[in-house]
């Protein structure tokens, strides 16, 4: 299989097989992809990767970002002789949803919830995404309860560089573990917006395991900078760089089992 988390700032793909993962690719979601582009680009990554078009059984997908939905189905069509599957419109998640509209809820949010309960045996789970947007989502007893959503570390720098004069775009340096004074706009920036988040972090983990009554509920960590935020505060249970594609290889398999994957391939 190639699975594909599709986020608003990168479009992570690995190949997969009832083994296990590859290694993950990520591709800028930008908005000038076309469809030749994409599937000339992921087919150039099979190829790298000494795997056929034609020994791909599936296309499994999470997305956020609708419009590069039709572009990558459009590209596995053309360059790819297997179903674009995506997660949970075309494989749903045996996940209660209680998101008010279920519906609404991004798919990468659900299939996390998803991968974490599949992975871990805790009644309570706290999984928080450093993506573009950075997102806690829970589940209780099997449930996914819903969550928050703050903005990201990268769209934060982004926007103070953008609405400042004198303050650069910074790319965040993994400070040491502890907070320094900063005496430099750089330092100043990059502590600041490196420990805020710990403290976003530490603070929103601690009032959600107030709220579900689950002082030992296991926080789970992914996304992009979620290795930078692990590295300054222990708030963080486990660092799970690869957890949606986990989610994304376990609904695959929950619904074609590997045995009959052997049978069709
Ligand atoms: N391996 C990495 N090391 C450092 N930063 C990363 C890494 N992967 C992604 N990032 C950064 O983390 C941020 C979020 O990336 P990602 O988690 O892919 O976001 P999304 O899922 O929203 O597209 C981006 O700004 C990206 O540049
Ligand atoms: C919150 C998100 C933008 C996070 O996406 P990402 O940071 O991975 O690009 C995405 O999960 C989304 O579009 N959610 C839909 C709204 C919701 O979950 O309520
Ligand atoms: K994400």
């Amino acid at each position: 299989m190639l699975l594909f988390d599709v986020g608003n700032t990168n479009v992570k793909l690995c190949l997969a097989d009832e083994n296990g993962l590859g290694r993950t690719y990520s591709l800028p979601s930008t908005n000038r992809e076309t469809s030749d582009s994409l599937g000339l680009c992921i087919a150039g990554i099979c190829a790298r990767e000494g795997v056929a078009e034609g020994e791909v059984r599936a296309w499994v997908l999470s997305s956020v970002v609708p419009p590069l939905n039709s572009l990558l189905k459009a590209a596995c069509a053309d360059f790819f002789s297997c179903p674009a599957l995506f997660v949970p419109g075309d494989i749903a998640l045996p996940l209660e949803n209680r998101y008010a509209r279920p519906q609404e809820v991004g798919a990468d949010r659900l299939l996390g919830g998803f991968a974490a309960r599949t992975l871990f045996d805790d009644e309570t789970l706290i999984v928080v995404d450093f993506g573009t947007a950075t997102t806690f989502d829970c589940v209780q007893n099997g449930a996914y309860l819903g969550g928050l959503i703050c903005p990201g570390v990268l769209s934060s720098v982004t926007a103070l560089g953008t609405q400042t004069a004198k303050l650069p775009q910074i790319s965040l340096e993994p400070g040491g573990a502890d907070l320094d004074i900063g005496t430099s706009t750089r330092q100043s920036l990059n502590h600041g917006v490196l420990f805020g988040f710990a403290a976003m972090l530490e603070g929103l983990t601690a009032r959600l395991k107030k709220r579900l009554a689950a002082p030992d509920a296991r926080v789970i960590a992914t996304g992009g900078f979620a290795p930078h935020l692990a590295a300054i505060t222990s708030c963080i249970d486990n660092l799970a760089p690869d957890l949606l594609m986990q989610g994304l290889l376990a609904a695959y398999f929950q619904k074609h089992s590997p045995r009959n994957a052997r049978e069709q391939s």
